[in-house]
């Protein structure tokens, strides 16, 4: 197999090449800014990403790499479940001054695998997450969590238990759980691996507008880079712990990129008349 898709190892991981250059050296200023990060796990260094790297507030911002590139690491991190050096900063403020509950109330974070609570109904489960994210009218609380439910054609599931679902049926919950919080920060892991194709489009269609209408700072790592460049604003492509590239999907994406990062030999079309990409892996190298 390809040493590319080989986990980070301590000589793997060295200071990356290509920093992001976009708003370099701004800590301050609207959107989530990451500076100078590194994270070791069990004693290696499995992030190592200096420069300034910025997601904007408005925007879709996906995560892409191979397995092991990092970007679970970078997500439980930015969530504040894993400790790191450098600086990390929420429209201005340093994320590690912010206490549990303030952290809690402004970053939305779900997991590539979430259980739990399977005896409560789909409905009763999104009530239950806003009110502890500390929105307290109820009023409120209910026309949001329809809305949501219509957003994300769960209405025929409103009343099921979440044991009962099925994995696909269970993960477009869990996004709706993370919705429903109203985070000002909101990153997914790999939010439509469960997922068919017609809700792997409503669903990224439905997170691109929700960031764009509500301001929000959505942060989505994906595996699918077709949905990717259809869907992110912006892209950040982890190789082995490092920042490869950062930037519009047509910038990021070409065929060589692909080859040095995947270790595939893909065919990268965009369209001149401005339909979606197609990015089609023809070979494993
Ligand atoms: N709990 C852990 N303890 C020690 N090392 C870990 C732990 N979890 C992950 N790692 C290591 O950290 C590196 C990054 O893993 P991470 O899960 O962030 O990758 P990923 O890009 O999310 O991969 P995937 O696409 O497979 O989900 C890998 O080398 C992995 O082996």
């Amino acid at each position: 197999m390809n040493q590319r898709h080989d986990a980070p190892t301590a000589e793997s991981v060295a200071p990356a090449r290509l920093a992001q250059s976009r708003d370099e050296g701004a800590l301050d200023g609207q959107g989530l800014v990451l500076q100078d990060l590194s994270v070791l796990r069990g004693g290696h260094p499995v992030l190592d990403m200096p420069g300034t790297l910025r997601a904007h507030r408005g925007e879709l911002t996906a995560l892409l790499g191979p397995n092991g590139a990092g970007k679970s690491t970078l997500l439980q991190t930015i969530a504040g479940l894993l400790p790191a050096s450098g600086q990390l900063c929420l429209d201005g403020e340093a994320l590690a001054s912010l206490t549990p509950r303030e952290r809690a109330a402004r970053i939305g974070y779900l997991p590539q695998l979430s259980e739990g609570g399977a005896m409560l109904e789909v409905f009763e489960s999104l009530l239950l997450a806003r009110r502890l994210a500390g929105h307290l009218d109820e009023q409120a609380n209910l026309h949001h969590c329809e809305a949501l439910v219509s957003a994300l054609e769960l209405a025929p599931l409103a009343s099921r238990r979440l044991g009962q679902l099925s994995g696909g049926q269970r993960q477009r919950v869990a996004i709706a759980q993370a919705l429903v919080r109203e985070p000002a920060l909101l990153m997914l892991d790999e939010p439509t691996s469960a997922l068919d194709l017609h809700f792997q489009l409503a669903v990224l269609d439905w997170l691109g507008r929700d960031a764009r209408d509500r301001q929000r700072i959505v942060i989505v790592a994906l595996h699918d880079l077709s949905l990717a460049a259809r869907h992110a604003a912006q892209l950040w492509l982890l190789d082995r712990g490092r920042l490869a590239a950062s930037g519009p999907p047509r910038e990021v994406l070409s065929v060589e990129r692909l080859r040095e990062v995947y270790a595939i030999e893909a065919r990268v079309d965009w369209p001149e008349d401005g339909s979606p990409p197609a990015i089609v892996a023809l070979r494993a190298l």
